[in-house]
């Protein structure tokens, strides 16, 4: 998994490199315009054909932005290079200058010419920024913005300061697409940012890792590797008592579609077996749709009322499409007050809007209980929030105090776990905002429980590969037709990408 670390520590980063590597700076610079140069190349083959502009700063990401434009004449093209007028420039930037011979000033009273379409690369700010820009920006980047063509930043937005997000009002370049160095940056995370940030991608430049390594920090960005070394390996002596025993308790008179999809998740993602607990109204319809899985009876006609619980379990879901009947709370109550303190369970929907009502409840969950809501479910828990900021300091207060893991559901859905780490997703699409999508997480979840996984783990894993299934879903269906059975469908696909 990748660091999050704040611009202090990707400045030591880049120290620490450059003396291992006994390189100067101006060395690593030139490395890291040329790969972002390729990586545009590859997303933008246009980009030595159509008009180039790029926007630079006085620090070092303007200096990167000199390097990238010098490399496109190399390669033939003709951007169109400002820099901005100041009296102190960073020594890299002053070097790339003598690199170039037209440079265009750019000062903020002035308005800089744009073509009428090709592409932007703005190089003003990167992880430098020390606070939001002021007001005399806002004409320099309001003429970025109102470009018709492609805006590609570099390393950041330029504006968005990279580990706090960004209040409104401040001045703020809206990139098409931003190239970040080695790392994920905090603020392109944040759903707030998505206007500046629609879509990023991390351009590797060998920083140090030992450096990287040394440096502390809550935060992390999950990539395949972590899917990866966390799958539970199959053995050729095992049976179906191996991989353990779920049990997902949901439902309510139209709403049987929930645990459903529930089961079908839980199952293919590798539990040996399951039991699902319903209404009587739900009985034949899980039967029916999904055999593999067995019923438990409860005496609720539409509604959950018993939470019978025959046998012990590996792993148990509650809540989805239970509904709040009062029968269903008393019966819920009773459940939770007779768990055994080390039973893994993973708790959703009305469960969780259920313990919103009744706080003093939580004390019953066994530590270390996934809660996976949705938004509205979430200010339910932890109150209301009024930025991304505070909506993660509150889940990360949360889980911390209950010792629970708490997840933010969404683009790159964060997991908060009780030590205070916080792990953002990289998979998934917004096709996955749909009647269904977290139902499946919750299955996939109480299936890698079941197997003996830990908490972490199993979200870890079970976050990256709901994402996971539904990017291959997405890249053959659409993101708009895509529902939740979809991820479902793509879950055998996805099992055996990760394991390649
Ligand atoms: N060797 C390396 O280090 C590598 C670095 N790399 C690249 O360098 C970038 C970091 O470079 P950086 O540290 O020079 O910062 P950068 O983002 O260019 O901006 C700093 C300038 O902005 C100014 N400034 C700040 N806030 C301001 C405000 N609110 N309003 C107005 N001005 C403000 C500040 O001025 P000051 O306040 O210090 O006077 C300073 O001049 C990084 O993102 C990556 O692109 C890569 O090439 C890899 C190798
Ligand atoms: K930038």
């Amino acid at each position: 998994m990748k660091k999050i670390l704040t611009p202090n520590q990707l400045h030591l980063v880049d120290q620490q490199t450059i003396n291992k590597e006994g390189i100067n700076s101006l060395d690593l610079t030139k490395r890291a315009s040329s790969a972002a140069l390729i990586a545009m190349l590859e997303d933008f083959t246009d980009l030595l054909k159509d008009p180039v502009v790029l926007v630079c700063g006085k620090g070092n990401n303007g200096a990167d932005g000199l390097q990238i434009a010098k490399l496109l004449q190399q390669l033939g093209a003709k951007p169109l290079v400002y820099l901005l007028q100041s009296a102190e420039y960073s020594p890299d930037n002053l070097a790339s200058q003598k690199s170039l011979a037209d440079i265009l000033p750019l000062n903020l009273t002035e308005e800089i010419i744009l073509p009428e379409h090709g592409f932007i690369i703005d190089c003003l700010f990167g992880f430098g920024l020390k606070k939001e820009l002021g007001s005399s920006w806002k004409p320099l980047i309001d003429r970025i913005n109102s470009f018709q063509g492609t805006v590609l930043s570099i390393d950041m937005p330029s504006g968005l300061p990279s580990d706090t997000s960004l209040s409104v009002n401040s001045p703020c370049v809206h990139a098409d697409k931003v190239y970040t160095f080695e790392l994920p940056k905090w603020s392109l995370l944040m759903p707030e940012n998505a206007k500046y940030v629609p879509a990023f991608r991390i351009v590797s430049i060998d920083l140090e890792q030992e450096a990287i390594q040394s440096l502390e920090t809550q935060n992390y960005y999950l990539g395949k590797e972590d899917g990866q070394e966390r799958i539970i390996p199959r053995s050729k002596f095992s049976h179906k008592g191996t991989y353990g025993h779920a049990l997902i308790i949901g439902g309510s008179l139209g709403k049987i579609g929930a645990p459903l999809l529930c089961s079908k998740a839980a199952m293919r993602s590798g539990c040996g077996l399951l039991d699902v607990l319903v209404p009587q109204c739900g009985q034949s319809i899980i039967h029916t749709a999904h055999p593999e899985a067995m019923l438990l009876s409860d005496s609720g006609e539409e509604v959950l009322r018993d939470f019978n619980l025959p046998k012990t379990y590996q792993a148990i879901a509650v809540g989805i499409g239970m509904g709040q009947d009062e029968e269903t709370i008393r019966g819920f109550d009773l459940f939770l007050q007779s768990l055994e303190q080390n039973q893994a369970l993973v708790l959703d929907a009305d469960a969780l809007n259920i313990l919103a009502k009744n706080p003093t409840w939580i004390s019953n969950l066994p530590k270390e209980t996934i809660l996976s809501p949705h938004p509205k479910e979430l200010s339910r828990l932890i109150g209301e929030w009024h930025s991304d900021e505070e909506k993660l300091l509150k889940a990360k207060e949360f889980a911390q105090r209950h010792q629970h893991i708490v997840l933010i559901k969404g683009a790159h859905t964060a997991i908060v776990c009780p030590d205070g780490s916080v792990y953002f997703n990289s998979t998934g699409n917004p096709g996955m905002a749909t009647a269904g999508s977290g139902d499946t997480l919750t299955g996939i979840l109480v299936g890698l429980l079941a197997q003996g996984m830990s908490s972490t783990d199993a979200a870890i894993l079970g976050v990256y590969i709901h994402g996971y299934a539904a990017d291959l879903a997405a890249n053959e269906l659409s993101e708009i037709a895509l529902i939740a059975s979809d991820i479902i469908r793509y879950l055998p696909k996805a099992w055996l990408e990760l394991q390649r």
